[in-house]
């Protein structure tokens, strides 16, 4: 492995200080870049450096102090150090003028001893504050002070009003001193860049949205998605939330927002934060919501758990498929009818591959329009894999589909989509209610559910697992189904699945006396049922009759749906009608 290099930019006050360090043995790790520049030139110089990727700068007195506080590396002050002293006296030996000696306490404290070892008669002036040179000088200069040693700013001085200057070089050691230092906070500032990078990713990828500003409010940190980013930040404008950040911060309590703007809701929590420095503000996005965002959107991050149930050869089959399907980027259309599970399997999939570590988008086919669609596609930007189900694939409309197609061309693949529908995708086709493109477009895996009336042995697992639901939803204390009870349910069709499952086990438990639903208790609720259907109104039953018909036309609908729902079996048909069987014949071949 290559030595790390150490890239420095040494700025030198004076040009003398070239020389020196030209001289030396520059340490095998240091790139080093040397530059003369006065105290204006030095700040540019600098910040430059830092733009073109210098690890530190070397730098002496009001110069390495001016360029500090302009640039965030670090800047190491060249000491004066007893030799240099020792030169600029060795200097002066023997001159008879007077001779002052300025500098700053920490300069001045080594020279008055040196002066006092030497028997030097020089005279010690100490300035606090850079400005105080020129006033000194002038002074001096009136008591016929002929000599002044000093820096570079006062050596210049000096000279412009006709004193002469001895500049206060620094040797070869006070360099070597300064790049030993350089070196040794170097690696310091690695390790703390290190760990501020860490704490940076730390920040970065928390699973909460959060904003840092200062006082000024002033955004100094956050983890938003470029999306969010742009909301949030002109949520600062708020002046509500103005006064909750300024509460946060004076009260140093936490604080709740709820502001509401035109387009969008938002729930934040203010925190402060206690900086050693300065009070900074922390802004935790709880929740965000756009006023515009439907019921056919949602997004669902929170593992939602859901046993596959049944001991069925179905229900094993199911469960491989999940499983199976969970480690593919297959995308696929089930398929079944209304409550078989359509939803629950897709979900299945989703968690089993993501856990909750990715968003599920659902959307729902019978009410989405374009907005929803392009909220699916502005949420997708901000993830990376996920899945979105459709569901309802069967109710949508002809724009919608063409909608789809384009979006799906757009949408990364990484994006698994489940199309649901009550239908086989073949059968919606060929009665024009879905596209072949949009088909092709998603080129999915067919599943079909298979309704519960073709699994009726996995009829007790699923009650006992709503019994024991209702008992932790509800705290119903129905234990279990008596055998006979269970022999009625065998029998029925089920045509609601598992909705009517859960349902009508409810009912049943609610009815239950002891723990066991019994067979009254089912035959009760059989007989209830059927009455309530014979004594129900048509339009109840989902049947509609447009206005405008003729009376005839209308008894043609209420004909057919009737008869529909008797399975063409005429006879019965004709017994609900109140008509004989020839009667409703006629009815029949006369439309
Ligand atoms: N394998 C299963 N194990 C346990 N419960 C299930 C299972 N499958 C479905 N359910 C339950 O049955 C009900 C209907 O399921 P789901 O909503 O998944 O059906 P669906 O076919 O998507 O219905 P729809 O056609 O109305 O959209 C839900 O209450 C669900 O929790």
């Amino acid at each position: 492995m290559g030595v790390e290099m150490i890239k420095i930019l040494l700025i030198a006050p004076y040009t003398g200080m070239t020389q020196v360090v030209k001289q030396l043995d520059i340490p095998k790790d240091f790139q080093l870049d040397i530059k003369v520049a006065n105290l204006e030139e030095s700040i540019s110089l600098a910040r430059k450096a830092e733009d073109e990727g210098y690890d530190l700068i070397i730098s002496r007195g009001g110069t390495a102090s001016l360029v500090e506080k302009n640039v965030s590396i670090p800047v190491i002050h060249i000491d004066i150090t007893g030799y240099d002293m020792l030169r600029v006296f060795t200097l002066i030996r023997g001159a008879q003028n007077t001779v002052a000696f300025i500098g700053f306490e920490n300069i001045c404290r080594g020279a008055r001893t040196l002066n006092d070892i030497l028997d030097y008669d020089v005279k010690m002036f100490t300035i606090h504050k850079r400005d105080e040179v020129r006033l000194l000088l002038n002074k001096l200069k009136n008591e016929n002070y002929e000599i002044v040693i000093g820096d570079v700013v006062t050596v210049e001085e000096a000279q412009k009003i006709g004193l002469r200057g001895f500049l206060i070089t620094s040797g070869k050691e006070a360099i070597f001193d300064a790049f030993d230092e350089a070196r040794r906070t170097y690696h310091m500032f690695q390790k703390v860049s290190y760990k501020t990078d860490q704490y940076q990713q730390i920040l970065q990828s928390l699973p909460t949205d959060i904003i840092v500003i200062n006082q000024q409010e002033k955004v100094l940190f956050n983890n938003l998605s470029p999306n969010k980013e742009r909301i949030v930040k002109k949520l600062l404008y708020d002046k509500e939330l103005g006064k909750n950040i300024h509460q946060a911060l004076s009260l140093n309590e936490k604080q709740w927002a709820h502001i509401s703007s035109e387009n969008e809701d938002f729930e934040l929590q203010i925190f402060p934060v206690t900086s050693r420095e300065t009070k900074l503000a922390g802004i935790h996005l709880c929740s965000y919501k756009r006023k515009d965002e439907s019921a056919a959107f949602r997004m669902i991050t929170k593992k939602i758990h859901q046993p596959i149930l049944g001991g069925s050869t179905y229900a094993q089959s199911i469960k491989n498929k999940i499983y199976a399907f969970a480690n593919t980027t297959d995308n696929l259309f089930i398929s079944g009818e209304f409550g078989t599970g359509k939803m629950t399997i897709a979900q299945s999939i989703h968690f089993q591959k993501f856990e909750s570590n990715h968003p599920l988008f659902i959307l729902n086919c019978e009410i989405i329009d374009s907005d929803d669609l392009k909220t699916l596609k502005d949420r997708w930007v901000s993830v990376q894999k996920g899945t979105a189900i459709f569901e309802h694939v069967e109710s949508l409309s002809p724009t919608n589909q063409k909608l789809l197609i384009e979006l799906f061309h757009q949408i990364p693949e990484s994006l698994q989509l489940i199309f649901l529908a009550n239908e086989q995708a073949s059968s919606l086709i060929e009665k024009k209610h879905i596209f072949v493109s949009l088909i092709e477009k998603i080129d999915p895996i067919f599943i079909h559910t298979q309704p519960l009336r073709n699994r009726k042995e996995d009829l007790r697992e699923f009650i006992s697992y709503y019994l024991s639901e209702f008992h932790t939803r509800f705290g119903n204390e129905t234990l279990g189904i008596r055998s006979d009870a269970l022999e009625i349910l065998m029998r029925l069709d089920w045509p609601g699945n598992l909705v009517e499952l859960k349902k009508k086990i409810r009912e049943l438990s609610l009815r239950a006396v002891g723990y066991y639903i019994e067979n009254k208790d089912v035959k009760e609720i059989l007989h209830e049922d059927a009455l309530k259907e014979q004594n129900k109104p048509l339009e109840n039953k989902g049947f509609y009759i447009p206005p405008g018909l003729t009376l005839e036309e209308m008894e043609q609908r209420i004909i057919q749906k009737v008869l529909e729902e008797e399975k063409e079996n005429q006879t019965r048909t004709a017994k609900r009608l109140g008509m004989n069987r020839t009667t409703l014949w006629r009815k029949l071949n006369d439309k």
